[in-house]
């Protein structure tokens, strides 16, 4: 249905998008994920038709959008838009919601209903006669989806939507797209800078790294198997260590500093790599009771901190490279493991997710 192809664009000689390529599908929704200044907004912003790309192809429904002011016309009105700040006019709730219907000669008996069934949808029934401007954020928020949804567009974009919530609102909101994108088959492209979002709602994830998608995946591809280095330590993977194949026979052995790793990754002797662990696949017992097990790594260390994260602790072990693991407090308590702790940190070789370097 939405086709980037080698989308680009440049701002005063700045390339901030450097060839953008996607494809979303109908009743899709597609996260597109990455850093601050990554150029989220300036993609969907181009998708809505808000700026001109300097290179590539927007194509919805095959049609080429930029480069025919018809259709663009055409493809705007199936469209809605939501920003990160959200932007209400200063009138009440129920004339901020109208604005689309009224621009497309819809009748007034029809606008109200209409907008008081948005309204009862985002959860703000009743509010037809507030002021659009004395809401909270996360009522406005909703009030702009509302806008957005009322007028049923087939593709349904969002800037960050849920930036500067607070996380009932963000709640509430990730409620509501999942059911218009259920209930109304709408395709739905929006931004985040957070994962986990991108995670809970998306059936597929773009990463947008220096100025193209890094990675294009379902979510479980895209934290289970990053693409690259970059794209690990984006989705949060802890432990990424740099090392060099040195045998591949059946699991390949690789060496990471003088500390030799075992992986199920099929890999050729000398290729440079990235070991990518994710810190609650370590597991950390006292030195005393470790044990190795084939399909096993285990590695011998000390703990040098133990810092608390909401219900868990990142304990970190120097084992000659350095691991991070993620253990509730319980088990930190029942190993008896403080910082100076000769430990053991094992994991599972197949849980050594491998990224080619260079
Ligand atoms: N109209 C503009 N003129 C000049 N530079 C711009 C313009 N719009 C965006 N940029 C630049 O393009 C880059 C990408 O910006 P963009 O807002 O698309 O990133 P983003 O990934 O949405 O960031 P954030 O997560 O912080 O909102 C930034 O360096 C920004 O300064």
């Amino acid at each position: 249905m939405i086709e980037l192809e080698g989308v680009r664009k440049s701002f005063d000689g700045k390339e901030v998008l450097a060839g953008v390529s996607a494809r979303i599908e109908r009743g899709e929704i597609f996260a597109v994920i990455g850093p601050s200044g990554s150029g989220k907004s300036t993609l969907l912003r181009l998708i809505d038709l808000l700026d001109t790309p300097t290179g590539g192809a927007i194509r919805i429904n095959g049609v080429d959008i930029h480069a025919n002011r018809e259709e663009s016309h055409r493809v705007q009105r199936m469209m809605g838009m939501v920003f990160q700040k959200p932007a209400v006019f200063n009138t009440t709730v129920a004339e901020n919601i109208a604005v689309g219907l009224r621009f497309r000669g819809i009748k007034e008996a029809a606008i109200k209903a209409k907008v008081e069934e948005a309204l009862a949808v985002v959860g703000l029934a009743g509010y037809e006669e507030r002021r659009a401007r004395t809401l909270s954020g996360g009522e406005m928020q909703r009030v702009a989806l509302a806008r957005a949804m009322v007028i049923e567009p087939e593709i349904l974009l969002m800037d960050e939507p849920t930036a500067n919530l607070d996380p009932v609102s963000v709640e509430k909101i990730e409620e509501l797209v999942v059911r218009i994108n259920r209930d109304l088959g709408t395709t739905i492209v929006f931004s985040t800078h957070d994962m986990y979002q991108g995670q809970r709602l998306a059936h597929l994830i773009g990463v947008l790294m220096n100025g193209r998608f890094a990675q294009v995946g379902t979510p479980r591809e895209v934290f289970t198997h990053p693409a690259s280095r970059e794209v690990a330590r984006f989705v949060g993977i802890e432990n990424i260590i740099d090392g060099v194949v040195v045998a591949s026979n059946g699991t390949c052995a690789v060496d990471a500093g003088g500390v030799r790793i075992r992986t199920r990754s099929p890999l050729t002797p000398e290729e440079l790599v990235s070991l990518c662990i994710r810190s609650e696949d370590l597991r950390v017992t006292p030195a005393g009771e470790a044990t190795t097990a084939p399909g096993k790594n285990t590695l011998p260390g000390i703990v040098t901190s133990i810092v608390p994260r909401g219900p868990f602790s990142r304990v970190t072990v120097d084992c000659g490279i350095t691991l991070s693991s993620i253990l509730s407090w319980k088990v930190v308590d029942n190993l008896g493991i403080r910082e100076g702790s000769h430990v053991a940190v094992s994991f599972a070789e197949e849980s050594v997710h491998v990224v080619r370097r260079g």
